[in-house]
């Protein structure tokens, strides 16, 4: 981690230098994503599936770039192909299993690119050739039980006066058994950003009349409708069908329903922009292993507040983050792009060391949704409106193609491991019992199976079974690692547990620790940071204060400073483990870091089985 990261936190100064109007190097909210690629877009793929007309390739200025993409990766779920017109039998069952593998590797999706080379040169097809091409991709889809979106098609001009097309096709699979994709989106930005009122309107379908309707569905406590501000966590899902259609609250009545009918979720997780509730922000960034941030941004008030705060602790903890410049229908253009060169002149600096990537087209958002998976200093940066919809399909568009940054193969080891389910929310449920909410970290959990939780204030881990499971409030039987997830305990004594627990499989013989090191780097500190200094240590679910006992080597830390530092829990002992990510505050004090050993025993000791 960059120490510079750190300037994000200070008291403003980066803010002063990112004031408006200085926008060197901005290529303004029309800077096409699509244009690196040295090719002309043709036709996009709408939020319906429908194909929309793109900018007329052969009329527009002429582009110089050579055509190709980069050279066709082994791995991954990107396949290149020249064309595909009437294979034989033999070659038609190679095509359809190695799409499989793709599939697998993208966990369920996957891009093909038709009339490119292996070696990325963008070839191109004639009319006839790209027609049959699709329509054997098509079958191939049908095949592995598939289907097929084209994201989008584009002519190339390169050695040749007749026109050739290259396709760029989204290749999903129809979901079985409720496997389906589901990636976690935190979101993050100022109070009255307009966070709740978006995650509402994406999730119900509905638009904002400006005064909190659509965010009124989102609230979950009495304070909350009272003062319109999210105060706990809440999760909102928006799902997407193998053709690619939005399914949402919009046509469907239940959770149950979108789950059914999804191939893809995106779990949004609304994380409070309030500073007040910075605790609730970190837990559920640290805790909830998010795979992306989205941080509103109000294109009236610009970067206010906690923005800097929020992409801070984004970019400290290594998720990666994509922007939404929100309420462009209450302020002149000329306001909207202050706000966005704003972002990109924080986005460029030294500490942040991102790419913005202003989307302003359908096929922007696709360039920026493979873009951003390849790279995470590629930060997209969307302007709408809640009101009047305005580049709403651009932000689904890009949640459509979004891709899991792991692949089926790290997936698959994380599902041989030991189970190791992280323990987040606690609840008591009428006629269910005791039931806990949290993300299954490792292995795979099945309803009946017996597990041990811990550690218990004593450092003990109590055994317990699970009854059932439920993934977005609808049950499910088998959870798999990286899952989120409600298990019901049954009349498990409630008491007993608390967040930041772990419930893992009795062979793992868990270790706990009082003591540990972790190698930080401070973000920020009014004075000095020294032996004997208290602070709130969050590492993934785990959120306790801890004392600092030790800074190797050194008396004292300054603002940007790096250290090895040993701290102790104050309450009871934890489960950690070495290499894990690490963030600590105390009021303005903030540093990250990671975890590099601990003064472990296994719990095993004291361990008392129950049921
Ligand atoms: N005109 C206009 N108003 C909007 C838009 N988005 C949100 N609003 C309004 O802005 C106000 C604040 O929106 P919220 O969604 O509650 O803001 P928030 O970021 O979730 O706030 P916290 O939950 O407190 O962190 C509400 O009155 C919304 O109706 C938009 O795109 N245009």
């Amino acid at each position: 981690m960059d120490p510079r990261v750190s300037e994000l936190f200070g008291a403003g100064s980066a803010l002063k230098c990112a004031a408006p109007g200085l926008g060197a190097g901005y290529g303004g909210p029309g800077a096409s994503a699509g244009s690196a690629l040295g090719i002309a877009p043709k036709k996009t793929a709408s939020k319906n599936g429908k194909k929309v007309k793109g900018r007329a390739s052969r009329n527009t200025k002429p582009n110089n770039n050579p055509p190709y993409l980069p050279p066709e990766a082994e791995e991954g779920n990107i396949e290149y192909k020249l064309k595909l017109v009437n294979p034989t039998q033999y070659r038609f069952e190679h095509l359809a299993t190695q799409m499989k593998w793709r599939l697998q590797e993208g966990r369920g999706e996957a891009v093909y690119q038709i009339g490119v080379e292996d070696n990325g040169l963008l070839v191109g097809l004639s009319e006839e050739d790209m027609k049959a091409s699709l329509k054997t991709l098509r079958r191939m889809a049908e095949k592995v039980g598939a289907d097929i979106t084209i994201l989008r098609e584009r002519e190339v001009e390169y050695d040749s006066d007749v026109p050739r097309q290259i396709a760029e096709v989204l290749v999903r699979k129809v979901p079985d058994d409720q496997q389906f994709l589901d990636l976690r989106v935190a979101v993050l930005g100022n109070v009255d950003s307009g966070k709740s009122t978006l995650l509402g309107v994406l999730t119900q379908g509905e638009l904002d009349n400006g005064r909190g309707r659509a965010r009124l569905n989102l609230f979950r406590h009495l304070h909350e409708i009272q003062s319109g501000r999210t105060s706990s966590i809440s999760f909102e899902i928006l799902g997407f069908n193998s053709k690619g259609e939005v399914v949402n609250y919009s046509e469907s009545r239940t959770a149950e329903e979108i789950c059914e009918s999804a191939s893809k979720m995106i779990t949004f997780i609304d994380l409070a922009g309030h500073h007040k509730y910075l605790k609730t922000t970190i837990f559920g960034l640290t805790s909830y292993c998010p795979d992306f941030a989205m941080l509103v941004v109000s294109a009236n008030t610009g970067i206010a507040g906690t923005t800097r705060e929020h992409l801070g602790l984004a970019m400290a903890l290594k998720v990666p983050i994509f922007i939404v410049v929100s309420k462009v229908d209450l302020c002149p253009r000329g306001t909207v792009e202050r706000t966005v060169r704003q972002l990109e002149r924080i986005l460029k600096q030294p500490g942040c060391n991102k790419v913005p990537m202003v989307v302003a087209s359908a096929d922007d958002a696709v360039t920026a949704a493979q873009q951003f998976a390849q790279s995470p200093s590629i930060t997209p940066i969307f302007t709408l409106s809640s009101v009047s919809g305005e580049s709403l399909d651009l932000l689904k568009v890009f949640l459509n193609i979004l891709p899991p940054l792991s692949n089926s193969k790290e997936q698959e080891e994380l599902m041989q491991q030991l189970t190791e389910f992280q323990v987040d929310e606690i609840y008591t449920v009428p006629d269910v019992g005791t039931v806990v909410g949290g993300t299954l970290y490792s292995g795979i959990c099945r309803e009946g199976e017996r597990l041990v939780v811990g550690p218990t204030d004593e450092g003990h881990f109590l055994g317990l079974k699970v009854c059932s499971i439920q993934r977005n409030r609808s049950a499910c039987r088998v959870l798999r690692a990286g899952q989120a997830a409600t298990l019901a305990l049954g009349n498990f004594d409630r008491s007993l547990l608390r967040k930041g627990m772990v419930m893992v499989s009795p062979e793992m013989n868990p270790t706990i620790c009082w003591l540990f090191e972790a190698e930080i780097v401070l973000l920020f500190h009014a004075k000095t940071f020294r032996r004997g200094f208290q602070v709130t240590v969050h590492v993934g679910n785990v959120r306790q204060t801890a004392t600092v006992e030790r800074l190797h080597g050194k008396e004292e830390l300054r603002t940007g400073e790096k250290a090895v530092v040993r701290f102790r829990f104050i309450k009871h002992p934890e489960y950690l483990k070495v290499g894990a990510k690490l963030l600590f505050r105390e009021g303005v004090t903030k540093g990250i870091g990671h975890v590099t050993s601990q003064a472990a025993r296994t719990a095993g000791q004291g361990l008392a089985l129950r049921n």
